[in-house]
Order: structure tokens, then C-alpha cells, then sequence
């Protein structure tokens, strides 16, 4: 196998070199905001430039057998459910490309549009004195259901559980009652600081350890997606592109349906939730909390034969997957960018499941495990490409194995 010397992010800016068709970009910011890449192409130009990077990278991981990629697209503005941002002084912005450093933002057309003005509106209220931020505020973070009926907002401070403003409570509560009165979608907050990750966490669960000091409001807000609610706890991961969680779903779930089902890396249980409809039994893995916490609810509300098991995929598979009454008929797997990795892959492939549905937010990862369960007896059967991050290099696949 040929060694993948570049990254697919440095595959496609080659390739977007290469694109002569150009547009105007949208954003005032665009090209000193570090969030946005792509804004000087028109959306079919930056899906023909994703689906390239794809091949070459899947190429260069050794797969050159491919089934047809079939690309989903959708409104490509406005479309993130969530934003982070940066606070400085009372400013709010993002970094600026390729740097650390601060870049106060007036707009970003990839947010939808309620998240910015409730940003917007927070700033000028501390601009004006009307509210402040509580004290070492460095980050606010904002989420709301596809039809932005209901909002909620993070606050991240610098600061340690033993260093934090005693006041910082008090001031939580006065910026949300003043943000409320502006904008009544909002429903909930709370403030949090890094918290120290234990050992046994992965990676990907250590960046995100918060310890909240407090909150206001509820917890939750519920994103209805094809006539299912979710209650989602403000900080559990949920799909950002909320013109497409529908159509993922659709493809994760096909016309598929059996006695067992396994969603590995399940976050709050998007496709756990569709999958019960379908299968006997769905047994879902989620290590991250509050995630972990909405899934168990979730599928406790699906009947007692479907269940959530708290663990990292890897244990689950290695210590629980071997006393399974069945072979899985389905393996759904959607892993942060880090990806599988060799001893996932073999202990997944020690199930004998007859259908992995891999679900990937990073080209590179996905290409390496990719090869690797083709080693292990897997057939790439089915491909698609869809443009869950328009405006940025970032890719989503959803790819089928079969064996
Ligand atoms: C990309 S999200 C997918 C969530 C879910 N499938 C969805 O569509 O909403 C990945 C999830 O895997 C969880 N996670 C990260 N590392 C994990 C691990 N080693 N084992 C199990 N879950 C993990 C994260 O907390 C996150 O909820």
C-alpha cells in the first residue's frame, strides 16, 4: 500500500485550485474567518471537488474498486443548529484562518440565521451594559431544533471550579433574562468550566469534559426529526446540519430490518430510535455524557428488548459482543474523526455482522478502516457523499459493507 503523505484537506485545496468557475463569497469574512474555505465556489464546483478528494484518498489508501458515489446536497446557507464561538472583551467572533487569534464577526451566513441574531443580540446587550458576561467568559456556544423554536445556550469560562467569580451565577441568570426578553425561544443555559478528564476517557471525550456550575431554565430542547422527538441535553452531540439529519436517517436506515442491531458511537440515538422500528433488538453504545444519559431515555421508551450499554465501543465489543444470543444482522458505526482503528476493526469483525452501515466525518480515517475491513472480508457495496458542512472542506460519507 502506497503511504498517504497528504491530507485530504491539503488534496482539496489542490483540487479547488484547479476549479476555474468562481463566485462572489457571501460572507464579508471570508478568507480571514478560519470556519469557511470554500465560499468562492459555487456548491455543485465545492461537491465535484469533495467527491475527487474522496476518490484520491480512498485510492491512496489502496481501495480502487469503487461503487458509484452518490452525492446529497441541500440548502447550503444557514444551515448549522449549532455555533461556538469565541468571546473577547464583549466581542464575539470566531479565529482567524489559520491562526489562534481573536476575529470579531458581524455575520456568518453558514449558522442559521436566529442562532446569529441571538449572538448578535447578547453582544450589543453587554456592549450597552444592559447585561454582562459572566467574568472569564471565552466561549458561547448556541444550539436550536431544525425550525429554531427552541434554543439553547453554553457559556464556557477560563477558569477552574476553585477560581470561578462567585458572581458568575448571578450574571448567568441576568444575561438569559435579558436575552429572553429579545428572543423567547431561548429555553435554557448553563456555564461551565474544563474539568479535569479521567484516564479511562478517549480522546475525543476528553476535549469535551465540562463541569457545569450552573444553569438556568431547562436542560433539553427537543428536535423532532421525521415525526420523532429527541430531548437532546445542551451539550450532547447532535448532527449540525439541520437540513440533512432527515436524509441521513433515511440512508442509514434503507429498507433495512432483521432480529439484532448494533448503533456503536450512538450519541443520543438518531438512528437507534428508527432502527427499534425495524429490528427485535437494537443494542446502542455511547461512552460521552449527557449523550449516554438521552439515550438511555430514549430507547427505555422504545420497549425493555432494546437497550443503551454506556461504554466505549471497543470494550463493548471485546467484553460484551461475544455473549450476544445472535450474529448482528446490522452494525451502524459513526465515530468521531479519530475513527476506528485495527482493534475495532477485528473485534468488530469477530461478530460475524452481516452489514456494517459506516457513517464518517472524516475522509482520511474512514479510508484507512475502510481497507482495513475490506481485509477482514467486507465488500464496499454502496457510497455516498453528502455535503453536510457546504462552505468548508469538511466531508460526510455514509458507505456500506457487506458480507
Ligand atoms: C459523530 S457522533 C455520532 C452520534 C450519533 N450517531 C448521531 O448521529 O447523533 C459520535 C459519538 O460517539 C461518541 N464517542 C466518542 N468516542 C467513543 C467511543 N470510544 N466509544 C463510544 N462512543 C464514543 C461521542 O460521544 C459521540 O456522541
Amino acid at each position: 500500500m502506497k503511504p498517504t503523505h497528504s491530507s485530504p484537506e491539503s488534496i482539496l485545496a489542490t483540487i479547488t485550485d484547479a476549479i476555474t468557475e468562481r463566485v462572489e463569497p457571501l460572507c464579508r469574512h471570508f478568507g480571514e474567518c478560519g470556519g469557511c474555505q470554500l465560499q468562492h465556489l459555487p456548491q455543485p464546483s465545492q461537491l465535484a471537488a469533495k467527491r475527487a478528494t474522496l476518490i484520491d484518498v480512498l485510492r491512496r489508501a489502496g481501495i480502487t474498486t469503487l461503487p458509484e458515489i452518490q452525492a446529497h446536497a441541500a440548502e447550503p446557507w444557514h444551515y448549522r443548529n449549532r455555533i461556538r464561538m469565541r468571546v473577547q472583551g464583549p466581542d464575539i467572533g470566531y479565529s482567524r484562518r489559520a491562526s489562534n487569534d481573536f476575529l470579531p464577526i458581524a455575520e456568518c451566513p453558514i449558522a442559521s440565521p436566529l442562532l446569529l441574531q441571538m449572538a448578535m443580540t447578547a453582544r450589543d446587550l453587554v456592549r450597552s451594559g444592559a447585561t454582562r458576561w459572566p467574568a472569564e467568559t471565552s466561549t458561547i456556544e448556541l444550539f436550536c431544533d431544525a425550525n429554531q423554536t427552541s434554543v439553547q445556550l453554553s457559556l464556557q469560562l477560563d477558569a477552574t471550579v476553585n477560581t470561578v467569580d462567585r458572581d458568575a451565577p448571578r450574571d448567568l441568570r441576568s444575561l438569559c433574562e435579558t436575552l429572553q426578553a429579545e428572543h423567547p425561544q431561548l429555553v435554557g443555559a448553563g456555564l461551565s468550566v474544563a474539568g479535569a478528564p479521567q484516564a479511562s476517557q478517549t480522546r475525543r471525550v476528553q476535549e469535551s469534559v465540562r463541569v457545569e456550575i450552573a444553569r438556568w431554565g431547562s436542560q433539553q430542547l427537543t428536535y423532532p426529526v421525521d415525526g420523532r422527538d429527541y430531548n437532546i441535553t445542551r451539550n450532547a452531540f447532535f448532527q449540525v446540519n439541520r437540513f440533512l439529519t432527515s436524509a441521513m436517517v433515511e440512508l442509514v436506515l434503507g429498507d433495512r430490518g432483521g432480529t439484532l442491531a448494533l448503533d456503536l458511537f450512538a450519541g443520543a440515538g438518531l438512528f437507534s430510535v428508527p432502527l427499534t422500528e425495524r429490528f427485535d433488538q437494537v443494542i446502542a453504545v455511547e461512552i460521552g455524557e449527557p449523550a449516554a444519559t438521552d439515550l438511555a431515555a430514549h430507547l427505555s421508551a422504545c420497549g425493555p428488548q432494546h437497550s443503551a450499554r454506556r461504554s466505549t465501543t471497543l470494550d463493548f465489543l471485546q467484553k460484551q459482543a461475544s455473549r450476544l444470543a445472535q450474529t448482528p444482522d446490522l452494525v451502524v458505526l459513526d465515530p468521531p474523526r479519530a475513527g476506528l482503528g485495527a482493534p475495532t476493526v477485528n473485534a468488530l469483525s469477530r461478530t460475524g455482522a452481516r452489514e456494517i452501515v459506516y457513517v464518517s466525518c472524516d475522509a482520511g480515517t474512514f479510508a484507512r478502516d475502510a481497507r482495513s475491513l475490506i481485509e477482514s472480508g467486507y465488500t464496499l457495496t454502496t457510497l455516498h457523499l453528502l455535503d453536510l458542512f457546504p462552505q468548508t472542506f469538511h466531508t460526510e460519507t455514509i458507505a456500506v459493507f457487506r458480507r
